[in-house]
């Protein structure tokens, strides 16, 4: 809907309202439509503005409405007599104006906004309290067409509006005014500014107000400008098919009149609006929300569970991992205590950590006072924190010794989080005074930097324990993902299975390269043997060694046996071999020198792959990519299956935003469990069978039982599964 009045004596004020974010709805375009006709025909009105209710000026079109048989008028042509009317139109943006709010606001001949001057919160200064403006359709699989290709270029330059419409990044009002995109900003009430605005230029020519009648600034090179940008939209998202259409459409926009420029808009925008990766963007979108909705088996949720407030936190151990985890909680604005036992450690890490927030500051445009860390080499230091995360090596007995102090140490009621990987958090709760306390909070290596957090509830988790780490998380700009306590939990237990049949096909005839080619193609930044040896070898071979599954010494047909499944001992051979990957300059690739990250093929590891198939008598076979992306994608696929089963994971939202975030899933793509919605389950299935009938002695190729109830459900679509998975728990 959109309100109607008249403010001031003869200024028509339209109000955009549909709560949250007033999304161009069909109903609010027929307001805006209505309401523009009123006043351009009312002679009493001289001038227009156009603003949002509560604050926000207008979250673009409603992407609900994408997937839904399209009602209502069209956008273009109502943009159109906008920019058209012989009354101004002024755009008074508070909030937000994206997507279809910004090509509205580029349709009325005026736009100011809100922005504040620099504000302090805490350590951190940022510019909060500003507008926010942009073009993010590309994130949506789509472009800005609704005329947004074709006037940003003419109205700030081929360049920056290229650099908006291919990334769909965010503006503030001040880089928006430096732009050119806006007319004037204020810290004052932004509608009532832009009425006493609308009353100043009544009468006054609009002739030069049109953006559509501009000319793009003339560029001496546009070949080479626009060849640039396509080949850094390819690198960007391997594969995405809308930044490729989004730099066509500004090219158009360059080179074309306007209404030519507006067709091949609207020819474009055409082959994205059904494409299989803007359903997948658009799911995408949603999920990223949903996984907020947090539950849990016990029925712990986020709307009936209080976070703790959290003020000073605790971080124990200053490993890599244990740095980042400091940077992020410093960068979030919490005073932190950093514990590391070892001096040597210690030492590095009163270095280390500031450089890091000092890029960190440089990169996001903020200032920060490292005074709010200080270090420690005692344990006792922590006594007065709300909450420590403990990311001390991977090593149960250390944990165990490491949680029984703080449960002496630490205040009785503060939060105590494990960073552990996979170990269990319910044996470390065990070891404490207060359970109910305590949480995983798994992070992802660079840990200020990657946005994915696993909040692992244990057994005796308390809702609010849970709500806090959840809480905790967003604070520092993370999507925090709620899952169950398993081994791996849900990330790393589906990313083994996932290894595991890379190195599989390895031994049948598969080389890294291969393997790596057929992942990136499909989107990974980096396959599976590139990431490893980024990550490090050593990693996977400390924990398979911990289970007892790293043992070199087995001959003959056990060497590749383990609890009566198959096994492959590759990864701990190239380990064995002093081959950690890129640290050591050798892993599944070489390197120029140990650090060094360009990885090349190796013929060393060529010829250590055909001695070692034929010693165990393995005959390589061809295979092709396809095999690599089922065998390696389906049974990970089927791994979240199998975690939404046994409610480790609530929902598929929860999985995908995992992989997108934590793991280099290509976003275009959904997650793994849209992107099995997208193949059919039923294909899903029978590919596993099929594969699960040619290696009987891998048990993960066997569809989860719940994969296959879906299957005999009709195979629903994906926001359909939760019932499927709800019916069956409340049978049990
Ligand atoms: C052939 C057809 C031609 C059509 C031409 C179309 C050209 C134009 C296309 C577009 O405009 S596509 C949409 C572009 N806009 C966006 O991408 C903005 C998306 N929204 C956001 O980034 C954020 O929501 C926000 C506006 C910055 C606000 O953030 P905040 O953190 O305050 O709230 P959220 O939790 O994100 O959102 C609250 C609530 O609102 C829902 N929502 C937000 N935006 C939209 C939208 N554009 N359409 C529908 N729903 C929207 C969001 O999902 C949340 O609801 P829940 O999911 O939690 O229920």
């Amino acid at each position: 809907m959109a309100q109607y009045r008249r403010v001031s004596g003869s200024v028509g004020l339209i109000t955009l309202q549909n709560p949250p974010v007033n999304a161009l709805s069909a109903s609010v375009r027929q307001g805006i439509v209505d309401s523009v006709k009123r006043a351009l025909g009312d002679q009493k009105v001289k001038s227009v503005v156009i603003c949002g209710q509560n604050g926000v000026f207008c979250g673009g079109a409603d992407i609900r409405e994408f997937g839904r048989q399209m009602s209502g008028p069209p956008l273009v042509p109502m943009i159109h007599d906008i920019e058209a009317a012989n009354k101004p139109v002024v755009a008074a943006i508070e909030g937000s104006a994206l997507g279809g709010g910004l090509e509205l606001a580029l349709g009325c001949h005026y736009r100011i906004s809100h922005s504040k001057a620099v504000v302090y919160h805490c350590f951190i200064m940022t510019m909060s309290d500003q507008a926010k403006l942009g073009l993010p359709e590309v994130t949506l699989g789509l472009l800005p067409a609704a005329g947004g290709t074709q006037r940003l270029p003419r109205l700030i330059g081929v360049p920056a509006a290229l650099n908006l419409i291919t990334t769909g990044r965010h503006v503030t009002a001040a880089e928006a005014l430096q732009l050119g995109i806006l007319d004037h900003v204020t810290e004052h009430n932004t509608v009532d500014v832009a009425v006493k605005f609308a009353l100043s230029v009544t009468g006054e020519s609009l002739d030069g107000r049109r953006i559509s009648s501009f000319s793009c600034a003339p560029l001496s090179d546009l070949d080479s400008l626009f060849e640039e940008a396509m080949l850094k939209v390819r690198s960007a998202a391997r594969g995405a098919i809308a930044p490729v259409a989004c730099v066509q459409a500004v090219r158009a926009a360059a080179t074309l009149p306007y209404a030519q420029g507006m067709e091949r808009e609207k020819e474009l925008m055409a082959t994205l609006f059904h494409s299989g990766q803007a359903r997948a963007l658009q799911y995408f979108f949603f999920a990223q929300r949903a996984v907020g909705r947090w539950s849990t088996p016990s029925g712990a949720r986020w709307d009936t569970s209080q976070p703790r407030p959290v003020r000073k936190a605790a971080v124990i151990g200053l490993g890599t991992m244990g740095r980042g985890i400091t940077v992020a909680l410093a960068q979030a604005g919490l005073s932190v205590v950093a514990v590391e036992t070892h001096a040597k450690q210690l030492m590095e890490a009163t270095k280390a950590v500031p450089s890091m927030l000092k890029r960190g500051a440089v990169r996001g445009g903020t200032t920060i006072e490292p005074d709010s860390i200080t270090y420690s080499q005692n344990l006792q230091a922590v006594a007065d924190v709300d909450l420590v995360i403990e990311a001390v090596f991977e090593d149960m007995a250390l944990k165990e010794k490491v949680f029984q102090q703080l449960s002496i140490i630490c205040k009785p009621d503060t939060l105590l989080c494990t960073n552990t990987s996979s170990l269990d958090v319910d044996h470390l709760a065990s070891q404490t005074r207060h359970p109910e306390l305590v949480v995983g909070m798994h992070f992802f290596a660079p840990a200020h930097v990657m946005k994915l957090l696993e909040v692992v509830y244990g057994r005796r988790s308390s809702p609010a324990a849970v709500a806090t780490a959840m809480q905790l998380g967003k604070k520092m700009g993370k999507v925090s993902v709620a899952v169950g306590n398993c081994r791996g939990f849900a990330g790393n237990r589906m990313l083994k299975r996932y290894l595991e049949q890379a190195f599989f096909l390895l031994e049948e005839g598969a080389t890294p390269e291969l393997v790596d080619r057929a992942l990136e193609e499909f989107g990974f930044p980096m396959g599976v043997f590139r990431m490893s040896d980024l990550s490090g070898l050593d990693v996977g071979w400390r924990v398979r060694k911990a289970d007892g599954l790293a043992d070199t010494s087995l001959t003959g047909t056990s060497a590749r046996v383990r609890q009566g499944c198959r096994y492959s001992p590759l990864g701990d051979l190239l380990c064995e071999h002093g081959r950690f990957g890129q640290k050591t300059g050798r892993g599944w690739y070489q390197y120029d020198k140990p650090g060094g990250r360009v990885a090349k093929s190796d013929p060393w590891l060529h010829n250590f792959l055909d001695e070692y198939r034929a010693r165990h008598g393995l005959v390589p076979r061809c295979i092709d990519q396809q095999e690599v992306l089922e065998r390696c994608l389906f049974v990970l696929i089927n791994e979240g299956f199998q975690i939404l089963e046994e409610g480790i994971a609530a929902g598929p939202e929860d999985i995908d935003a995992i992989y997108v975030f934590g793991y280099g899933w290509p976003r275009h793509r959904g997650g793994p469990m849209f992107y099995a919605d997208m193949v059919g389950l039923e294909r899903v299935v029978e590919r596993l069978e099929r594969y699960h009938q040619a290696h009987p002695d891998v048990p993960y190729l066997q569809p989860s039982g719940l994969l296959r109830r879906l299957v005999a459900n009709g195979s629903p679509p994906i926001h359909k599964w939760r019932n499927v998975i709800k019916n069956r728990n409340s049978q049990l």
